[in-house]
């Protein structure tokens, strides 16, 4: 299976690359919810469209052919830079930066103006995409990976932008299929909850063990 990508990056000149990897991805980021919000006069948007496309066309002087995929270096570090929830490259992702502890993931971040679904609220789709990611988390944490096979989400109640918490646990598993469940609440309480069975595909079974997922990664 492409996309799964081995490298040997000295640790010093990595540890460089994700620090300037995560700037890129902030300023992207400040430029997308800016975008969303900007009241700005029409001459001051074609003279910022101007600088955008100026800055696209210096990043696409030199590009990898495929999407970012999944990289493991040779010192143990893990990148999953284009991951649309975690990826600190990927501006379209918060990005989550998750915490791992014995028995459950979580995670505290803000979601902006740009995850925005019905007026002042949280897409629906959006809560869904971060549930998938600390569900498969979880399992990830607990030492059985695994593909979405299904996921199951419960909205109680409409999830405001601004600060959120995720968490995420395996509650058990059954030969190649592990079952997670987790929550999204923030100051109102509870508003969603999730459970999904996440399934080892059949490609990856028996692969390199030395090529371990991690929660917390790069
Ligand atoms: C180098 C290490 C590699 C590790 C690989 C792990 C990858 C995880 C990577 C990073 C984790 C980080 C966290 C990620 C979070 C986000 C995750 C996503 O967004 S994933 C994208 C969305 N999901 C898909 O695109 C799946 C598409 N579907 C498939 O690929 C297959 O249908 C798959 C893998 C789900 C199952 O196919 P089969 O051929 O590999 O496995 P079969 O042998 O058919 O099934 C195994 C068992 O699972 C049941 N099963 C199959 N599909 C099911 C389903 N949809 N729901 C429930 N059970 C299902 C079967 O009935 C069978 O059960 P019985 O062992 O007989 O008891």
């Amino acid at each position: 299976m492409s996309g799964y990508i081995t490298e040997e990056i000295p640790a010093e000149e990595l540890t460089r690359q994700i620090e300037q990897a995560r700037e890129l991805g902030d300023s992207v980021r400040r430029l997308v919810t800016a975008t969303v919000v900007t009241d700005v006069g029409e001459e001051e948007l074609a003279e910022a469209r101007a600088h955008i496309d100026a800055a696209a066309e210096i990043l696409e002087r030199s590009r990898i052919d495929s999407s970012f995929g999944l990289r493991f270096n040779s010192d143990g570090r893990l990148r999953n830079w284009g991951n649309a929830v975690e990826g600190i490259r990927n501006p379209l992702a918060p990005p989550v930066e998750f915490h791992a502890e014995a028995d459950h993931v979580w995670a505290e971040f803000d979601l902006g103006p740009q995850y925005e679904g019905p007026p002042g609220l949280v897409h629906g789709g959006v809560i869904g995409l971060i549930l998938d990611q600390v569900l498969g988390n979880a399992a990830v944490n607990a030492g059985s990976p695994g593909m979405t096979g299904t996921l199951t989400i419960r909205y109680r109640q409409g999830t405001a932008l601004g600060p959120i918490r995720v968490e995420g646990r395996l509650d058990r598993t059954e030969g190649h299929k592990s079952f997670a469940s987790g929550t999204i609440s923030t100051a109102d309480g509870l508003c969603a909850e999730a459970e999904g069975i996440f399934i080892m595909p059949r490609w990856a079974r028996g692969l390199d063990a030395s090529r371990q997922l991690g929660v917390g990664d790069a």
